[in-house]
């Protein structure tokens, strides 16, 4: 039997693009349901029903939830072109990594985001310190995992476009090559990849997004 695959998201959720570039880099057909998360479908809410959240890998029927678990489901599940790299030391090092961008830079960054005056300038240099971890970690790298993206590239990948998207919308310059030339460098590659290139939203359409849902000053 083929396998069906269904991948629940939305148009803007860097969470959503981290299952197509996976699903996409694997070489793997899928059909994408894009949700209203004002009316989440009953669909979204019977294969999530403890997060309520996009997105959702359904294969061949069965729901997985939680965007690294699905990258990891992915990896286990379709062998080729892979993400993450064969030593287990270097596997554990690239959820560590992974884990990070989640737990600890994007909280930073949301933090920054949806706060104002004095909470948001304290927030700052919390940012510049979580990505002075990624930029020690990338020296003389192309990518995270080598010469080819893989699992930790994926879940910085957001990075990338939504950075600046912030920095638009905040005034907070985060990135500049001077201070970070390796994360600089490496978005500029990431960008550069085809799968990367051909998925990404609208930049206008998400600083529209961002600007509705940011503190006003
Ligand atoms: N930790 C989750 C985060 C997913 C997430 O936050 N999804 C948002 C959209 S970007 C969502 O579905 N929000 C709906 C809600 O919170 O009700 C993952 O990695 O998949």
């Amino acid at each position: 039997m083929a396998d069906e695959l269904k991948v629940f998201r939305t148009w803007s959720s860097p969470f959503g693009l981290r299952i197509i570039w996976a699903l996409q880099l694997k070489g793997l057909d899928y059909e994408t349901i894009f949700e209203d998360l004002s009316q989440k479908s009953p669909l979204l809410l019977q294969y999530n029903p403890t997060y309520k959240k996009i997105p959702v890998l359904v294969h061949n029927g069965k729901p997985i939830s939680e965007s690294l678990v699905i990258l990891e489901y992915i990896e286990d599940t379709w062998k080729q072109n892979p993400l993450l790299p064969e030593d287990p030391y270097e596997r554990a090092m690239a959820r560590f990594w992974a884990k990070f961008v989640d737990d600890k830079l994007l909280k930073s960054v949301i933090n920054v985001l949806f706060t104002k005056g004095k909470e948001q300038e304290e927030g700052i240099p919390k940012v510049m310190e979580n990505l002075k971890y990624i930029e020690e970690e990338l020296k003389g790298k192309k990518f995270f995992g080598g010469a080819t993206i893989g699992f930790t590239d994926i879940a910085l990948g957001w990075t990338a476009n939504l950075l600046g998207v912030i920095e638009e919308v905040t005034g907070i310059k985060f990135i500049d090559a001077q201070k970070f030339p390796q994360i600089s460098e490496w978005m500029h590659n990431f960008c550069d990849v085809p799968v990367i290139k051909a998925n990404w939203p609208s930049r206008d359409k998400l600083v529209t997004k961002y600007q509705a849902h940011v503190a006003p000053k």
